[in-house]
């Protein structure tokens, strides 16, 4: 029997609208974010793929996405797991720092190796820096070698697959429709996975907010057919869009 799972990239944030290296800082949905999420669960409802159960980062851009897309979808009422394995890439020393600032002072080559490099981190975070995380509440139950100060992908996808095996695998065996509400590089990491992209071939890909994009997946859990986005217009034109950040 196949099994369905749906990923789905947070909207348009605050830190998005500015131009900012988000990472782990804890921003919220801007309005366009706010009215992307609503669509998305509007692309869920007409095309019938309800979720049963909710699978999001601890970050409040994922969450509040998952609501109000759950919402409109009138599936509010689902089981939800949140992880800290879900989160988007900690971009080290590069949060909060402004994107086309950042191309222009380190150059472009530089600047695509922090962003899409397979296995460069940035620069790592001091632990009493502005933007880092160390000692928020949320993540009291990290050990601290758990507890990243950088990350690159093949960081993102060590600590993300565990949490794939154990608790979304599990439900997807049950039966379950799952949504999975998470970002930009930690939705990277699982759809490399899932489509056995190369350590090169990923530089190229990138996610759009807030458009679903559904998998069907065999009893392996591999997929059955190309993942469909249920707006592929405005997916292809939301991915070229993220891969031009920093070139205004
Ligand atoms: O800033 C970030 O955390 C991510 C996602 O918004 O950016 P990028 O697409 O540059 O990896």
């Amino acid at each position: 029997m196949p099994h369905t799972l749906v990923l789905l990239r947070h909207g348009n944030s605050e830190w998005n609208q500015k131009n900012l290296f988000t990472g782990w800082v804890d921003v919220r949905l801007s309005e366009l974010g706010t009215s992307e999420a609503a669509r998305a669960g509007q692309l869920l409802l007409e095309s019938g793929v309800l979720p049963d159960v909710l699978h999001t980062s601890v970050l409040t851009r994922a969450i509040q996405t998952a609501n109000i897309a759950l919402d409109v979808a009138d599936r509010a009422w689902i089981d939800v797991r949140r992880s800290w394995r879900l989160n988007e890439r900690h971009y080290g020393a590069l949060q909060g720092l402004d994107k086309a600032e950042t191309l222009e002072k380190y150059g472009p080559e530089q600047f695509q190796l922090w962003r899409r490099s397979f296995d460069v981190p940035p620069p790592p975070l001091d632990d009493d820096a502005e933007w880092s995380q160390v000692g928020d509440d949320r993540y009291a139950n990290l050990y601290d070698d758990q507890m990243p100060r950088t990350e690159c992908l093949k960081d993102v996808i060590a600590r993300m697959l565990p949490y794939w095996e154990s608790d979304i695998i599990p439900d997807l065996k049950a039966g379950k429709t799952v949504l999975v509400t998470a970002h930009g590089n930690s939705l990277r990491a699982l759809v490399k996975h899932l489509d056995g992209i190369s350590d090169d071939d990923i530089a190229d890909l990138n996610i759009p907010t807030g458009i679903p994009l559904v998998y069907e997946l065999d009893d392996e859990f591999r997929p059955t057919k190309p993942a469909e986005y249920l707006d592929p217009e405005a997916a292809a034109a939301g991915a070229a869009a993220v891969a031009a950040q920093g070139k205004k």
